[in-house]
Parts: structure tokens; C-alpha cells; sequence
């Protein structure tokens, strides 16, 4: 194994592995960006010796076409990867079950649908290739069998393809067709950036700016104002490339085809995808970390980015950590909604969970097999024989914190001299990234430590540190990890590391220990068996050296198996696998979950079948649906709150007097508004209230009883008074109400771009203050922040207010027809899901704790009593439904609804057909209604429809008056 020697230049740069050795044409490109992806190049003369896959065009004509990206999706049992260096073929093991993850669903699912394979096209920056011209129309392609690689092979019942850019500038028409034919084979699909573009995009955008930030450096200081000047060509070229890979995925996606977009290089992608094709299914996965949203705010386009990513159907990260950061950004700068599933943006969710990547151990664990790696293992041996040997493999980049781990090497020689000529350091750095001027600085910066502490520590025979500037083949990489000592990772930040968990796979009999940053995403996974360092902490890390180097041999065990059972569980495989499924079925339930874009109501029908039924249940929400538009009610009015309370629409008193008046209709209006709003407007109707949410319902010129579950929490409400006031008073025009159950702080009247934003650091508070584990429900209105206890929502009281109505009125016949018009939130929207006889009923159940108590005290406050209902108990557990379809799953587990189930003995209260079913969303773009109205106007109109309706219908006593009046329409 070469070695620098530490006398004289201790570090070469020199050696360029991945040029592939003199390529006949002229490729400044290849150049300029030799490094290859997340997936290392090995050299190419001993990948050339070593791999049949590294084979020209010509040889693989010849060649039986197996070959590691050939066989995505096409690969039988046991088929050799031509490509792999172990020659064994991608592992068909790993998928032992993964404990389930608080993010994905995790597990194995089969991707076939009727036993066809679903096609996957991934796309990432750059293809698993390295692609070297040796002529005119001649390629020669190298493929690196790196973790994507390993990933996808592992992926059954997939027919995958990989769309990216083969890092090499091919301007001319027959080169570029020559290497898209000689790719083909290899299943990838060329995107051509020209020189310009690349430059601009990936050294400037994505390496400049994205990566540093990215990685809590910040965006680049010295040349800060370069930066800034350049900043929006850069962007602009970012959008281009982005759209170019767009437009290769246009080209070859067919209808059900999966779309796996990968990384910082690519957070524009889902959008161009989505535009294109709204029904894409597309993920997206960021291999680094993502930023706290304190760091991510300084990027100039940071709104643009994540609005462009949230357009995907599901965002993965490595770590919990960095999804929540995500979240957070989502909700402070775009001012979003953040829930347990993800980010939602008017009723359309984007699903955002934590995918740890893996390897795939069993490829490492068979090369350690190999003649060719036992040979290189024997030589290692020898040649550092008495002496510890510690690895350290990384790419030459700023992250990875290569400085800070040979300072802390030299601190550990410093002071522990005996161990002097006893360790040694082998420090792998992979060039990368050799045209951004940072990484030039690294390098040189680097090969000054390493000179200086080898001159101060070597001897005439030996040097502490032997440092590379290149890659090693798979073969070396394998020996390497299988005969040191102990391995060093000093990442400053990093999205996941797979260096070191490829270690842990190679250390089955050395039991070697393995130091990790804590800032690496590796550490949540094997941070039990690893020895965690803050890499900044020089003096720790170098204390933890010592601790490695000494520790007993009972306590290297224990920590390897720890993180060996880890690692060979947790596989590369298992994780595009859980990926892939989680995206399916986030599509899957999207669908089912919300209706697009409704129809509008079709009036005559919902007339039609109203006139005709027997038994029928109006309900209707308050605001935005009864009232007065705001500009006509309040906007232009004085300061005083007063003149801008609610109120019932003029034209609505004569409809919905005839609507209640009618003995066969039930109207209830339920509203988020407290019951003095409500007695005040339809004091003087024959209707049911409910207010709060339905948390208190007063009958027909009955006394206000609650509904509320009776262990309601109410502690936060101090808390959130406190941030409501704060709020309001640097808000003009806004103001909070206090209700029982619940906080409103509205800003409707005050100005919009001003009440938005304070809207957005009032959620901040709210989420992350002292509210943040308590047991509320934060939701974001047009214009409001609503704060409620868990478990207040109209869908949850919709059952305990159907028992009551019920039983009062004593229904002799069933309910045959609902209407229900509403302009509710996001939250409420479980109303429509509850009646709806076309949801599974399970899917409508949610676990509702709290039982039940139908108070019926005149002043309605909440009894403490338990419910000794029989029926409110089973039924509470009723509603919420899909839009918190996380419960759909452990719910059904948790109690069996029966869908509309009697009230009373032996008579089902609700007999109601899909055709008798209305609901209908009220100025919403997106909705699980069925329908649509624009706004509230529109539902004066059709209101004022179906009273004249009911009127002549009632008043000819005829079975045609209907369609006379309908007929006039
Ligand atoms: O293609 P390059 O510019 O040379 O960069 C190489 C890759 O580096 C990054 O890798 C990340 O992915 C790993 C696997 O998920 C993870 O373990 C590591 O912590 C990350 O740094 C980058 O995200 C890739 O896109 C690059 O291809
Ligand atoms: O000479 C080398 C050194 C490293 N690697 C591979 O490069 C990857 C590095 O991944 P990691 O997640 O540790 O960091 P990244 O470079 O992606 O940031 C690992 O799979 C290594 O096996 C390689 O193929 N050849």
C-alpha cells in the first residue's frame, strides 16, 4: 500500500486516480470535477484489474450485460454484479424487520403491483459512472458501486433507472450520443451540462453555497461580497440544471412510475416535476443535514427552495433531527403548518419522515473473504506490525473535520510520549470538489499539519501519520477497515457517514473501536457501541484516543456488537425499500385523503334529494359561510372590535326560518364561536347551536349544555394567554378571544403581509415555548392562530351531538339525508370524513380517550363525571378520520366502530346512501367536501334556492312541485 513519506512531501495531490488514465480526447470538464459522487472512484488501474465492469463500450457489446446498475430490478438470486469487486452478487439478506420508526411505516413490503415490477427512476447529480472518451464515439464507463448503488440493487420487484449527469462535458452531438448508447447498457440516462452551467451550478451554487450552509459553515465568509454579487446567476444556473434534469425525466417517465430525486443538487426538481405532471409520484431525500432554520433563513432563495421541495410527496432525511429542522423551516419562513406527518399548505400535505440510510454489509463481510483482500490484509499486517493502527478515511472536505482530528492526534502524542513509535495514524482524504477555492485551502492547510507533526514525531523509520490524497480501491478500502485498530471520524457536521459503518461491517474478528462525532447523523445510530467526541473538543478527542488504544478487550466486544447487529440490520437495501413503499403509500393516501380540487355543489340535486327524503340533518358553519363577507362587515369600520363581530347574513333570515321551520329538517349550526356569539344570531331560529367546536350544544330554545370529554387538559392556558397578549398588542387591528376550550388570536382586520408575519413568530413561540409538550392542538386559520385542547374538533363532537339530538328529539325514523356547508379548517375537515359512507369506518376512527359526559347544567361547564352512556362511549371513539390518517393504522387495533350505529335500541339512526350525502367546503381550494361553493354568497343563494324549494314542495303537497321549481332554474 503506498505510503507518504514523512520526510518529504507528507501528502501528494499529485495522483489522480479517477482520470482513467489519459483519456484520448481533450476533457477540461473531467478535469475540473474528477470526483464521483457520493460514490468514491477507485483507482482506475486496479478497478481495471480488478472489476470486469470496468470495461469500454466495445467489451460491453461483448460482454454478458450484468452488470451492477443493469441489474436494478432484472436481477436473479444470486447473479454476480460484474461490476463488484467480490464478484458476489447484491445480498438478498438484510431484511430482517426494522423496529418501526416513529417517521416512516418501516418494513418489508413487496413494490409489484399484480407481480409487475413498478419502475423507479432516480435522480441524482451524478450518475454511478465515471465515463472516460476514447475516441470519437467511443466511452469507456466505470461503474462505482458505492451506497445509492448497493441501495437500489437491493431493491426487489423495482425496474429501476438512473437519471444524472456522467461528470464529463460532451459538447459535440456524436460524442453525446455514443456515451447516452454506452450508458443505456448500464441503465442510466445522461443529463449534458455544459462547462458554464456546471461551473455555475455545481462548483458555485451547490458547492459554494448550499454545502457550507448546509453544514453549519455558513455561507462563504472571505469572499462574501463575490458571493453576493454572483449569488443570482448562480441560482438562475441552479433553476436551469435543475430544469434540464426535469426535462430528461419528461422524457422517459411513464404513467405509475416512481420518481426518487436526490439531494442538495436537485431541490428545485420537485417542482418542475410537479408542474409538468401534477400526478408524478415524487420523493426526495437529502443525503446531508439539514440546517436549523436559524442558519437555513440566511440563504436568499430560501422560500423558493423549500417551496420547490414541498411540492414533492414525500421529503426524507437521514435523521429525525434534520427532518424537524426542515419542519421548522417550513413553518417560520413559509409560515406553515407543521404537524406529526409532515408540512401542510392548504389541505395539502407533503409528507416529511426520517429514513436512515445503511450499507450493505454482506458485501463488505464477503470481500473480507477474497483472495485478493486476505492478500492485502497479510501485507498491512507486516507492514505495521507492533504498532496500533488508527484509520481515518474521508473525502478532502471542510466537514469532515481532518484538521481537528490530526491536531488531536498530535495532542495524544503530546501527552502520552510512550506511545510515541507505538500508533500510527492512516489518514485516507479523498480529493474532492478541486475547483471550489475552499477546498483548495484544505488541502494546503492540511498537508501543513501533517508535515509539521511528522517532523516533530518521526523518526529515521517511522512517521505517525501516513496521509493520502487519493481513493483506494474496494479491495484496499476492505483490508483497511478489517485490520486497524480503531477508527477516527471528526465530522464537523455530516448528513449520515457510511465510512463508518462500513468499519463496524468489517470488524467481525478484530473488534476494533470506533471513535464518532457526535455531529455526524451516524451518531444516533451507533452511538451506543461508538465513543462519542465533540470534534471541536481537542483535548477530549485526544483522551478518547487514549480510551481506545487501551480498552479492555470485554468492552471492545461489547461495544462492537452493539453496533455490528446495528449495521447489519439497519441495510441499504432495507432503507430504499422503506423509502420506495412510504412513497407509494403517501400517494396512495393522498388521493383518499383529499380531494383535490372539488366540484361545485350541483344544487338541484342536493335540492332533489332533500325534497325527498324523510328524516334530514342540515348543518352549517357560522363564519365564512353565514356571515357577511368581511370587507362588507367589519374592514373599513373604526378600531373597535365590537363592530366587527360576526353576523348572519341579512338574506339568510327568511331561508333558514323556513329550513328549521320544517318538522322533517334538523339544523344545527356548529361553530368555532363562543355561545353569546351565537345566541345573539340564531337566538330566534328552531335550530340546534353548537359552539366552540361543538363543544357546548343547546337544543332548540333549550339551556347550552357541554360535550367536552371530560379530562380535557387545560393547564396551557396561562401560557398561551401570555403569547395572545404579547401578540396583540403589537399587532394593530388584531385581538384574541379566550374561549372555554380554546384561544383565537385573529388578525383578519389588521394589515395582511404584517399579520402574517407575526402570525409566523407567534407560532414559533407557540411551538417551541412553553406550550410545546403540552396537550394542544396549534391551527393556523386564513387569518387566525387557534389554539385548542387535543380533541377538540367538529368531527369529534359530531357524535356525541348526533346522540344527543337524537335522543331528544326521538327520532322515529333514521336519518336519511345530510347536508353539512362549512368553511372549515384543516382540523375540522373530519367532519365531512365522519358521515361520508364512502370512507372504510376504520379509517374514521380515532382513539379518543376521554369519555364522554353530557353535561346538561343551564351554564354548560364541564362536569368531571364519567360518562354513563353506553353509547357515547363506543361512539366518541368515532371521526377525526383521514386527515389524521396516522391513527388509521394503531386505531383499528384500538376499538371497532360500526359505522352509523344505533343510538337507541334497535334502530339505526343513520341510513344514509352516497347519493343522500352532501358536504361542502366553502371558499377552499382543497377540501375533503365533496363539493364546492366560492363563498358565502353562494351559499345565500342556494340556500334561498332550497327554502323556495321546500316551501312549494310543502305547499303544493305534490310529488312533481319539486320539478316544477327545479325546471325554473
Ligand atoms: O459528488 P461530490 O460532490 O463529490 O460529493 C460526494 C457526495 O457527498 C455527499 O454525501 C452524503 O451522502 C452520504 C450517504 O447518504 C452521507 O453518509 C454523507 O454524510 C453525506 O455527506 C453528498 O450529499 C452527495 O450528494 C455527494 O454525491
Ligand atoms: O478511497 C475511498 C474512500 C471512500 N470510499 C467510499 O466513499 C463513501 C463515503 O461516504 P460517507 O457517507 O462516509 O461520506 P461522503 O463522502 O458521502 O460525504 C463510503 O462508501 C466509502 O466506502 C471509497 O469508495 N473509496
Amino acid at each position: 500500500m503506498p505510503t507518504s513519506s514523512p520526510s518529504n512531501s507528507p501528502a501528494s495531490s499529485s495522483s489522480y486516480p479517477c482520470d482513467g488514465g489519459g483519456a484520448a480526447y481533450p476533457n477540461p470538464i473531467n478535469r475540473m470535477m474528477p470526483e464521483r459522487g457520493r460514490h468514491y472512484p477507485f483507482s482506475a488501474a486496479a478497478a481495471a484489474a480488478a472489476s470486469p465492469d470496468a470495461m469500454d463500450t466495445d467489451a460491453a457489446e461483448r460482454a454478458p450485460a450484468v452488470t451492477s446498475v443493469a441489474d436494478f430490478g432484472v436481477q436473479s438470486p444470486g447473479a454476480a454484479p460484474a461490476n463488484m469487486d467480490d464478484a458476489g452478487g447484491a445480498s438478498a439478506a438484510g431484511h430482517a424487520p426494522r423496529p418501526p420508526l416513529a417517521g416512516p411505516r418501516s418494513g418489508f413490503r413487496r413494490l409489484g403491483l399484480r407481480g409487475m415490477k413498478q419502475r423507479l427512476l432516480v435522480v441524482a447529480n451524478r450518475l454511478p459512472v465515471s465515463a472516460n472518451r476514447r475516441g470519437e464515439d467511443h466511452w469507456s464507463l466505470e461503474i462505482s458501486a458505492g451506497g445509492l448503488v448497493s441501495a437500489l440493487l437491493g431493491v426487489k420487484d423495482v425496474d429501476a433507472k438512473w437519471i444524472g449527469w456522467a461528470g464529463v462535458n460532451v459538447p459535440d452531438e456524436i460524442g453525446q450520443r455514443a456515451l447516452t448508447r454506452a450508458l443505456a447498457e448500464k441503465r442510466c440516462i445522461p443529463v449534458f451540462l455544459d462547462e458554464e452551467i456546471v461551473h455555475q451550478y455545481y462548483n458555485g451554487y451547490c458547492n459554494n453555497i448550499l454545502w457550507p450552509l448546509f453544514h453549519y459553515l455558513g455561507l462563504p465568509q472571505e469572499d462574501r461580497l463575490a458571493t453576493t454579487r454572483n449569488f443570482e446567476s448562480q441560482f438562475n444556473a441552479y433553476k436551469r440544471a435543475n430544469q434540464m434534469f426535469a426535462d430528461v425525466v419528461y422524457e422517459h417517465y411513464q404513467e405509475g412510475d416512481v420518481i426518487w430525486c436526490h439531494d442538495y443538487h436537485l431541490m428545485f426538481l420537485p417542482k418542475c416535476l410537479k408542474d409538468h405532471n401534477i400526478n408524478m409520484k415524487v420523493g426526495w431525500f437529502l443525503h446531508t443535514p439539514f440546517p436549523s432554520s436559524e442558519i437555513y433563513r440566511t440563504l436568499p432563495s430560501r422560500s423558493e427552495l423549500l417551496r420547490s421541495v414541498l411540492c414533492a410527496d414525500l421529503v426524507g432525511f437521514h435523521t429525525y433531527d434534520y427532518a424537524r429542522h426542515f419542519v421548522s423551516a417550513c413553518t417560520r419562513i413559509l409560515g406553515l403548518e407543521g404537524t406529526p406527518e409532515g408540512v401542510e399548505d392548504q389541505g395539502r400535505l407533503t409528507r416529511v419522515a426520517a429514513f436512515p440510510i445503511g450499507i450493505d454489509s454482506e458485501r463488505f463481510k464477503r470481500a473480507l473473504e477474497l483472495t485478493a483482500v486476505k492478500r492485502h490484509i497479510n501485507e498491512l499486517t507486516q507492514r505495521f506490525a507492533g504498532r496500533k493502527v488508527m484509520l481515518g478515511v474521508d473525502r478532502l472536505d471542510m466537514i469532515k473535520g481532518i484538521p481537528q482530528k490530526i491536531l488531536a492526534f498530535e495532542k495524544f502524542l503530546e501527552e502520552n510520549p510512550l506511545w510515541n513509535d507505538k500508533v500510527v495514524l492512516l489518514q485516507i482524504a479523498v480529493p474532492t470538489r478541486t475547483d471550489v477555492p475552499e477546498y483548495q485551502k484544505l488541502t494546503s492547510q492540511v498537508h501543513e499539519i501533517v508535515g509539521r507533526i511528522n517532523g516533530r514525531f518521526g523518526t529515521l523509520t517511522a512517521v505517525p501519520i501516513h496521509h493520502l490524497d487519493r481513493s483506494l480501491d474496494f479491495h484496499a478500502l476492505c483490508a483497511l477497515y478489517a485490520v486497524t485498530d480503531v477508527a477516527l471520524v471528526t465530522s464537523l457536521r455530516d448528513g449520515m457517514n457510511l465510512v463508518s459503518y462500513e468499519y463496524v461491517a468489517c470488524q467481525g474478528s478484530k473488534k476494533g473501536v470506533l471513535i464518532l462525532s457526535e455531529f455526524a447523523g451516524a451518531a444516533q445510530s451507533l452511538g451506543a457501541g461508538a465513543i462519542l467526541v465533540n470534534p471541536w473538543n481537542i483535548t477530549e478527542v485526544a483522551n478518547s484516543i487514549r480510551h481506545a488504544l487501551t480498552m479492555s478487550p470485554d468492552e471492545r466486544e461489547k461495544r462492537h456488537r452493539h453496533n455490528y447487529a446495528h449495521v447489519t440490520t439497519h441495510t441499504a437495501q432495507d432503507w430504499a425499500e422503506t423509502f420506495v413503499c412510504e412513497l407509494n403509500e403517501t400517494v396512495a393516501e393522498a388521493q383518499l385523503r383529499t380531494r383535490q380540487v372539488p366540484p361545485d355543489l350541483p344544487n338541484r340535486a342536493t335540492i332533489h334529494q332533500y325534497l325527498h327524503s324523510k328524516n334530514r340533518l342540515l348543518i352549517l358553519g357560522f363564519n365564512s359561510t353565514l356571515t357577511e363577507p368581511v370587507e362588507s362587515s367589519g374592514r373599513r369600520g373604526g378600531d373597535q372590535i365590537k363592530e366587527m363581530e360576526l353576523k348572519l347574513h341579512p338574506d339568510l333570515k327568511g331561508p333558514l326560518r323556513t329550513l328549521c321551520e320544517d318538522e322533517r329538517t334538523t339544523v344545527i349550526v356548529l361553530s368555532g364561536s363562543d355561545r353569546s356569539v351565537l345566541d345573539e344570531n340564531f337566538g330566534e331560529f328552531n335550530m340546534w347551536l353548537a359552539a366552540e367546536h361543538g363543544m357546548f350544544l343547546r337544543p332548540t330554545n333549550g339551556e347550552w349544555m357541554t360535550t367536552m370529554p371530560e379530562h380535557l387538559n387545560m393547564d396551557w392556558v396561562d401560557s398561551v394567554k401570555h403569547v395572545f397578549e404579547y401578540f396583540t398588542e403589537r399587532t394593530p387591528r388584531s385581538h384574541f378571544e379566550h374561549r372555554e376550550t380554546s384561544f383565537v388570536w385573529n388578525y383578519k382586520y389588521a394589515d395582511v403581509e404584517f399579520g402574517r408575519l407575526q402570525a409566523r413568530d407567534m407560532l414559533q413561540h407557540l411551538w417551541t415555548g412553553p406550550i410545546s409538550n403540552a396537550a394542544v392542538d396549534v391551527v393556523q386559520g386564513s387569518r387566525s392562530v387557534e389554539v385548542r385542547s387535543v380533541g377538540v374538533t367538529k368531527g369529534a363532537a359530531i357524535d356525541r351531538i348526533l346522540g344527543e339530538i337524537v335522543h331528544s328529539k326521538s327520532m322515529l325514523t333514521p336519518i336519511d339525508y345530510v347536508l353539512c356547508i362549512g368553511h372549515f379548517l384543516g382540523k375540522d375537515e373530519d367532519i365531512y370524513v365522519f358521515f361520508d359512507p364512502e370512507y372504510p369506518s376504520e379509517s374514521k376512527v380515532k382513539q379518543d380517550s376521554a369519555s364522554v359526559s353530557l353535561d346538561r347544567r343551564p351554564n354548560g361547564r364541564p362536569s368531571n363525571s364519567r360518562s354513563n352512556s353506553k353509547n357515547s362511549q363506543s361512539r366518541v371513539q368515532k371521526a377525526q378520520a383521514a386527515s389524521e390518517r396516522s391513527s388509521s393504522s394503531s386505531s383499528s387495533s384500538q376499538g371497532t366502530p360500526t359505522s352509523h350505529h344505533d343510538w337507541r335500541e334497535g334502530s339505526s339512526v343513520l341510513d344514509l346512501k352516497g347519493e343522500n350525502y352532501f358536504s361542502c367546503a366553502v371558499g377552499r381550494k382543497r377540501s375533503n367536501a365533496r363539493y364546492l361553493l366560492n363563498s358565502s354568497e353562494e351559499v345565500v343563494s342556494f340556500l334561498k334556492d332550497m327554502a323556495n324549494a321546500t316551501t312549494a314542495h310543502n305547499g303544493f303537497q305534490s310529488t312533481t312541485a319539486d320539478y316544477m321549481f327545479l325546471d325554473r332554474q
